[in-house]
């Protein structure tokens, strides 16, 4: 009698265990965890526990929100099966006490250590609780001894910098949306409770429910990470207006190249950097529960380097995805080797594979300048790209936002556009490579969504400036800024007649990060109501350029109209009110202040 394999496997699909007591390749255990998953999770409650799959037989049983799955010869014994899994379950349950999913979520490599104390190559070698639980408990002593030290070296240089980090050293084998497998915890079909029941070892479980047990991890979990809540100014991320978290923001983008310490040697025309001259900023300390593992394509760009601050800022692991095609590796150098981030070079053109709970999809270049440079690319960024991003989140069952834009209404006929509006794009023009590209990226998310499950959000980002824009960017915001900075001629394409609405960025990342926690899957309008013709939004930039400088010689000049160039565009963002709860919180004068400032303490003039 030899187990194959023993799976366990949330209700949601997503396997917490899988160990392995025969030589397969990896091709044939994915396809092994695909079908018995398919199998069992397609069951109903009070269906026969003993499934015959292939030449091979599947012994399953559900406890709480897990399902324990064995593979066995189909000459083996099933009840026989049954009562090892149960053991098991038991062991874990004495070990962990009131044995829950995500105590095997944190703490993975203990039901490993049991299993492994249960079972030897397939084959029962213990089935005293006592001597695998005092085996256990010599392995913790010895880790604990020999762990806690190397981990404190380790995490040394950071403990003064990122408050209250030192209790930390959770690992977490599955995703945080295990969280949202114990919500729903319970139910027919066996539980963690009845295991406790029949060995009668725990006193405390015999009056204690699954769902109980769940609120008791809680409950601890919240307890151990509550200090998290009452750190200086950082309590709330709800909205940008918090001040203390603006002041952080700031000096990030606004001292970018001070990330790394830096002297410039005119004579030999070298730099030397300085590495961990600056600290980080304290990132919130969240509990497990709620700390998420957040993917960002594009996260070094413009948009994308912003929400990369804001969700290190609230605690969260964020790995930051990008081809530096227009992305900067110093818009988010400040967070290079911080515990909490990743920086990956990679074009989504190509697949990758990364377990995390939500997906932010922005890799893409969005001026019109560097989009149309190369259009296939675009298209292929466009099409593949997000082809690729939602097969991922399909496999890792993360949810996906899309950041799609207010350009797949073309050159609109409704003013202003309301998300029902179709559009009205040139599908052969020079714009359509990024218009197209990200029409069908709205219909790839809706597809995957009505064909596979997946959880997505579609953002129609509008017209959005700020700091970290690149100099080189060519759109009108930076264009103008830096041409009125340099005291050269605005160049209006056009007769400046034609308008945008403008929003700044900080309120566009509110956005995002408010359409991803909502459970509005419909597209959503992102933008202002603010809108300027192009003479209008030059002759500011003039004016507040002169604030700031004190001067400003320059004039307003008209160039030939661009092709295609949308005559007028708004947003109706009636649906992210009501959806999302969301308004834009900065003017855009005051947006333009901070641009400017940022545009002249970093650009011009600037030594690097
Ligand atoms: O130097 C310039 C640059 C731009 N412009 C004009 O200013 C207006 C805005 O141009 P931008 O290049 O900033 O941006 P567009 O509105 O054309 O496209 C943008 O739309 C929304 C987003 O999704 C993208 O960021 C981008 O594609 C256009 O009418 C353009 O012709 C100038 O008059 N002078």
């Amino acid at each position: 009698m030899a187990v194959q394999y023993i799976i366990l496997l949330s209700r949601q699909g997503k396997v917490r265990l899988a160990k392995w007591f025969l030589t397969l390749s990896l091709k044939e255990k994915s396809k092994i965890v695909k079908d018995v998953s398919t199998l069992v999770l397609g069951r109903r409650t009070k269906m026969c526990s003993f499934l015959e799959y292939k030449d091979s037989k599947v012994v399953y049983r559900r406890y709480a929100s897990l399902f324990f799955i064995a593979g066995i010869e189909s000459t083996d014994n099933e009840l026989i099966t049954l009562e090892i899994v149960h053991r098991y379950v038991e062991q874990m349950d004495r070990y962990y006490g009131n044995v829950c999913e995500l105590d095997i979520i944190f703490n993975f490599q203990k039901a490993y250590y049991i299993l492994d104390e249960l079972l030897i190559a397939g084959e029962l070698q213990e089935s005293s609780k006592r001597d695998v639980l005092r085996r256990i408990s010599q392995q913790d002593s010895l880790e604990e001894a020999e762990g806690d030290e190397e981990k404190f070296s380790r995490l040394m240089p950071y403990i003064g910098q990122l408050p209250g980090m030192s209790g930390d050293g959770s690992s977490s084998l599955g995703s945080g949306s295990g969280a949202g497998g114990m919500s729903s915890s319970g139910g027919p079909g066996g539980s963690f409770a009845s295991a406790r029941g029949r060995s009668g070892a725990n006193p405390k479980s015999q009056a204690t429910s699954p769902t109980s047990a769940v609120d008791t991890v809680r409950a601890s979990l919240l307890s151990r990470y509550s200090s998290a809540t009452s750190l200086p100014g950082l309590a709330s991320f709800s909205s940008v207006d918090d001040n203390p978290l603006l002041t952080t923001l700031r000096s990030l983008y606004l001292s970018p190249h001070t990330a790394l310490a830096h002297t410039v040697q005119r004579e030999d025309g070298t730099i030397t950097y300085t590495p961990g001259a600056n600290a980080y900023p304290p990132v919130r300390l969240l509990n497990p529960i709620e700390k998420q593992r957040i993917l960002v394509t594009g996260g070094a760009g413009f948009v994308g380097s912003h929400l990369v601050d804001r969700l290190m800022l609230m605690g969260h692991n964020v790995i930051c995805l990008d081809n530096f095609f227009t992305g900067s590796k110093s818009n988010v150098a400040h967070w290079i080797g911080h515990p909490n981030f990743e920086l990956i070079r990679h074009d989504v053109v190509d697949p990758i594979l990364v377990e995390v709970d939500q997906i932010y999809h922005l890799a893409c270049p969005a001026s019109p300048v560097h989009y149309q440079s190369n259009p296939v690319k675009t298209l292929k960024t466009g099409f593949f790209g997000t082809y690729n991003m939602l097969g991922l989140a399909k496999r890792v069952k993360a949810r996906f936002l899309l950041s799609s834009t207010s350009e797949i209404y073309g050159d609109p006929e409704e003013h202003p556009q309301k998300e029902s509006y179709w559009g009205h794009v040139n599908c052969t023009g020079p714009r359509a490579c990024y218009d197209e590209g990200k029409r069908v990226a709205e219909t790839l998310a809706y597809s995957y969504q009505r064909q596979e499950g997946v959880d997505v959000r579609v953002a129609r980002i509008f017209n959005t400036f700020g700091p970290r824009m690149n100099w080189n960017d060519g759109r009108v915001v930076s264009n103008f800024i830096l041409q009125a900075l340099k005291s050269e001629d605005l160049t209006v394409y056009g007769d400046g007649k034609s308008t945008r609405s403008f929003q700044y960025v900080h309120d566009l990342v509110d956005g995002l990060m408010k359409l991803m926690n909502s459970n509005c899957d419909e597209p959503v309008n992102i933008g202002t109501q603010e809108e300027f013709t192009i003479d209008q939004f030059a002759q500011m930039v003039i004016d507040l350029v002169a604030e700031e400088t004190g001067f400003c010689g320059s004039q307003v000049v008209h160039m030939a109209a661009l092709e295609d160039d949308p005559q007028k565009r708004k947003p109706d963002t009636t649906r992210a009110k009501e959806r999302l709860d969301w308004e834009p919180q900065w003017k855009v004068i005051d947006g333009l202040r901070e641009t400017v400032k940022y545009f002249k303490t970093t650009q011009v003039g600037s030594e690097i």
